[in-house]
């Protein structure tokens, strides 16, 4: 298995941003928020649970995501229990990614990656990051997001500043320039490290 690099952010930080960017250089990235979201597709495998767990949060189309969000809001309770019938799901499908995917480096791009414990299976971990005043603007500025909702999924995240004490790199995302330069900047230093191995192992 090749490099496997750690990208996590709290929400609104630029994770998905960021992670794109680390497609455009050529690496596969796995989304943990994407394999949700087929999870929660028409015949997706937690569309049975979610229908058992909150009735009212499942359509002919699938999970509807706003009314799932809003159900949470009301009873924050069934915060655990959901991600009880989830949270297994994804680990099955990112152990599948694992599996399949033979380039030198691949990341993982999972908001709760400290959470739950997910840092132990990567080499290193990035972090997406902002100012707290930037990222409230940016949550505030999501359709369907109020500060109330914004605020419940933070309060369920671990605070950024621990974030960035414990990852191996910083990606400033203030600026697009700058969480471009930061995200090359690191591929080439992972690329440089994996040459050093390679030249001491022969
Ligand atoms: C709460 C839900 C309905 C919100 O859906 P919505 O379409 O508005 O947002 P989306 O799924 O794109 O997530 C946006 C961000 O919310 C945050 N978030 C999502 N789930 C959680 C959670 N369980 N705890 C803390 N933060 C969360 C993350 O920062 C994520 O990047 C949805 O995220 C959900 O069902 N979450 C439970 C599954 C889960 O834990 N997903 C996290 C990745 S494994
Ligand atoms: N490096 C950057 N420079 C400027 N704006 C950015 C940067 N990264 C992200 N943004 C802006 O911030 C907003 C949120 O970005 P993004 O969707 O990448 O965040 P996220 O952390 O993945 O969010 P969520 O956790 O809600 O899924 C978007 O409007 C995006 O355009």
């Amino acid at each position: 298995m090749g490099f496997v690099l750690g990208l996590t952010g709290s929400i609104g930080m630029g994770k998905s941003t960021t992670a794109a960017m680390f497609r455009d250089e050529g690496l596969a990235v796995w989304d943990a928020d994407a394999a949700v979201h087929s999870l929660y597709a028409r015949g997706g495998a937690a569309v049975s649970g979610v229908a058992r767990l909150v009735p009212m949060a499942v359509t002919e189309a699938g999970v509807d995501r706003p009314a799932l969000r809003l159900a949470l809001e009301a009873d924050p309770s069934l915060f655990p229990r959901l991600e009880a019938i989830v949270h297994p799901l994804v680990a099955d499908d990112r152990d599948h990614f694992l599996a399949r995917e033979d380039g030198d480096i691949v990341v993982l791009d999972v908001p709760l990656l400290y959470e739950r414990g997910i840092d132990t299976e990567c080499d290193a971990v990035v972090v997406a990051s902002a100012s707290p005043e930037t990222q409230m603007a940016r949550l505030l500025a999501r359709p369907g997001l109020d500060r109330a909702g914004a605020e419940l999924l933070l309060s369920r995240q671990m605070p950024d500043r621990d974030k960035r004490a414990r990852a191996r790199w910083i990606v400033p995302t203030e600026t697009l320039e700058g969480a471009r330069a930061a995200v090359r900047q690191i591929v080439s230093e992972i690329r440089g490290s994996l040459g050093a191995h390679n030249r001491r192992d022969r």
